[in-house]
């Protein structure tokens, strides 16, 4: 079926700048909406519990903080950008309370609608505006007169006017100027985790880590490694990016594409796909939603542990030192919040 895109024509910000939302947490996702809501003439404010860290930053950026209970009742729309295993019981603690016939709650990512964490009731909108990137990438782009594509999606029309609403919303953080594509929960929630799982995050990370072993276990020095597999995996990305597949080919020499067209299938094999496929019927059949949900319940033991292993990787200790030295590299990730 052809995908709807929308851009900045198709949508009626004034739509968005006619409601009061309220974001519910001011971390990756949060401070890039509310920031960018803002400066499209959006009333908002934040909800955060009293003892959260990113109050005074939120407050120091000008933004009005209440607690997430405040924030719901004040707010006709609100957007739930706190943590996905924590959001059914802010939802069932402050939000549900406090919503009217009429409102509407939004997500960032599809997961506890999908996963049936979050049941709303009738009588309000519920609709997602799930940024394709970072959410300090969405707020540095919104700043630099770009956007980062966005997706939107209705799972319950009260008002009639959802759709338009979240166009609107998704427009003010800057997703128009990208492209905005109409999806649904479930599409949104099982492609956003395949990705993250296979392909962006875990699939890149394992790939960087393991080519990193290779060299240097073979005896070649770790910043020869570094520069190689992780600093040149940027360069080499953002020409995809520009111009896809076949720019990254023209751009580098023929001795490098005969060999990403002959070895890349010998690192990527078919078992790889099969595992792949896997993972994607993981997320489909929601063993991996209850095995997240059941991990974060028992205190992250398995996440903590592998996270620290990841820390302790020596790519880690040699990209540092030489991130250190080319200044323009590390930007610090709160300079656009
Ligand atoms: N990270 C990303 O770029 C993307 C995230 N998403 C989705 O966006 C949502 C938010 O993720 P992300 O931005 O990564 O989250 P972060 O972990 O970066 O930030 C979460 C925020 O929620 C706050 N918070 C924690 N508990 C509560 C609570 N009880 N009440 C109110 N606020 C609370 C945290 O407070 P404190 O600051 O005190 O820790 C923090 O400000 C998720 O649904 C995620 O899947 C979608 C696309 C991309
Ligand atoms: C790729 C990870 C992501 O899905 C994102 C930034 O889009 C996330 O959940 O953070
Ligand atoms: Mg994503
Ligand atoms: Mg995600």
């Amino acid at each position: 079926m052809a995908v709807e895109i929308f851009y900045d024509d198709d949508a009626d910000l004034s739509i968005i700048q006619g409601r009061k939302v309220a974001v519910i947490g001011y971390g990756s996702q949060g401070h890039a909406h509310a920031l960018s809501l803002r400066d499209s003439g959006v009333d908002v404010r934040i909800g955060l519990p009293e003892g959260s860290k990113s109050r005074a930053k939120a407050e120091e950026q000008g933004l009005k903080v209440l607690t997430p209970a405040e924030a719901s009742k004040e707010a006709d729309l609100i957007m739930i950008l706190a943590p996905d295993t924590k959001q059914r019981f802010i939802y069932a603690e402050d939000i549900e309370p406090n919503l009217k016939d009429g409102d509407a709650l939004f997500f960032g990512h599809g997961f506890n609608i999908r996963y049936e964490l979050i049941k709303p009731p009738a009588g309000i909108d519920v609709a997602m505006v799930a940024p394709k990137g970072p959410g300090h990438l969405v707020r540095r782009q919104f700043v630099d007169g770009k956007g980062v594509p966005a997706l939107i999606a209705v799972e319950q029309d009260a008002t009639g006017g959802a759709e338009a609403l979240a166009l609107s919303y998704a427009a003010a953080i800057g997703g128009a100027r990208a492209g905005v594509i109409k999806t649904t929960f479930t599409e949104e929630t099982e492609t956003d985790l395949f990705g993250e799982q296979a392909v962006l995050c875990g699939g890149a990370s394992a790939l960087v880590q393991t080519g990193f072993e290779v060299l240097t276990e073979a005896g070649y020095a770790p910043e020869i490694a570094y520069f190689e597999v992780l600093h040149e995996l940027k360069l080499i990305v953002d020409l995809m990016y520009e111009g896809g597949i076949a720019r990254q080919r023209y751009s580098v020499s023929d001795t490098a594409e005969y060999g990403d067209l002959t070895r890349g299938p010998r690192v990527i094999t078919p078992a790889v796909k099969e595992e792949m496929k896997k993972i994607l019927g993981e997320i489909q059949d929601g063993t991996f939603a209850r095995e997240w949900v059941a991990e974060d319940e028992a205190g992250r033991p398995n996440f903590t542990k592998l996270e620290e292993q990841g820390a302790q990787h020596p790519i880690e200790e040699t990209g540092k030192k030489l991130r250190d030295l080319m200044s323009w590299v590390d930007r610090p990730i709160t300079e656009t919040a």
